[in-house]
């Protein structure tokens, strides 16, 4: 039988001013090829955390996480990773053109960098300000550079941390949908770490629930909703309703269900 393309299995105590802090005591499940997996829990469970371990970005205390079966030691090539926070993930004295095209130059095979960026900036509606300076953009229009500069990269695996956080609701909706639209398009495995239960059932084939620290997986449930996803016939399906209620009562510990029209942030 053939490697999951991640098997994630990590644990981690930190060294905190006064004594050991155990953030994750065992988070472990696994990701199939193409498959888009959401990562939800409550406040300072360690989804952060958990991420940067994933990414090899920080080491487990123990456990390991493999890719393809390799063990993660540091950043694999394969692998990119969009953060919350594109202000600090852009650089303000380069185009939208050159931010996109920065990691390729470590790419040695890709042959036409200059047409991976191009591609990954159209994909993501901007190739009317490919020549701007970030700083030019509004702040959704800054996460899509972000976001082509990871998809240019063309990764197997595609790591994202609360990447829409920062945006209104509106711009929010709409990066959702850019980014299972390319996902789609450009075949990748997804992690997204989000507080939104609604983003999580929204964009994800599984959501993995994790539990208050020292944090362990609590529950992990399928998505079986059909695709392509809409932010209205989607939100109203039944079981759209059903999944975010699960999901809610299991963070919470039981307490009451949210309403069917609220979104539901877990903080
Ligand atoms: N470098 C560090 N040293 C000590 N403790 C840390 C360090 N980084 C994180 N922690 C602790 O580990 C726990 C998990 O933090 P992490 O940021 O991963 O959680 P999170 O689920 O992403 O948080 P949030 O929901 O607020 O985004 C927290 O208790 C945090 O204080």
């Amino acid at each position: 039988m053939s490697p999951k393309m991640l098997e994630v299995d990590v644990s981690k105590t930190f060294d905190g001013a006064r004594g050991p802090v155990k953030a994750i005591e065992r988070i472990h499940f696994s990701v199939d090829e193409d498959e888009f997996v959401s990562v939800v829990g409550p406040s300072g469970c360690g989804k952060t955390t958990l991420l940067r371990c994933i990414a090899g970005l920080a080491t487990s205390t123990s456990g390991v996480t493999r890719l393809r079966g390799a063990p993660v030691v540091a950043p694999p090539p394969e692998l990119a990773v969009v953060f919350q926070d594109y202000a600090r993930s852009l650089f303000p004295w380069l185009t939208v053109r050159k931010n996109v095209m920065l990691p390729l130059r470590h790419r040695r095979d890709v042959a036409d960098k200059g047409r991976a960026a191009s591609e990954a900036i159209d994909a993501v509606g901007l190739s009317r300000f490919a020549d701007h300076y970030p700083w030019q953009l509004s702040g959704g229009m800054q996460q899509r550079v972000a976001i082509a500069r990871a998809l240019a990269y063309q990764p197997k695996v595609l790591l994202m941390d609360e990447p829409f956080a920062s945006v209104d609701a509106q711009t929010r909706a709409e990066l959702e949908d850019l980014v299972l639209q390319v996902r789609g398009r450009f075949r990748m495995t997804t992690v997204l770490v989000t507080h939104d239960i609604d983003e999580s059932v929204y964009m994800s084939d599984t959501v993995v629930v994790l539990s208050r620290p020292p944090s362990t997986v609590q529950q992990v449930l399928s998505v079986g909703l059909p695709s392509p996803r809409n932010q209205v016939t989607t939100k109203e399906l039944p079981e759209f309703a059903r999944l975010r209620t699960e999901i809610y009562m299991a963070i919470t510990g039981g307490r009451a269900a949210p309403s069917s029209t609220a979104t539901v942030t877990v903080r």
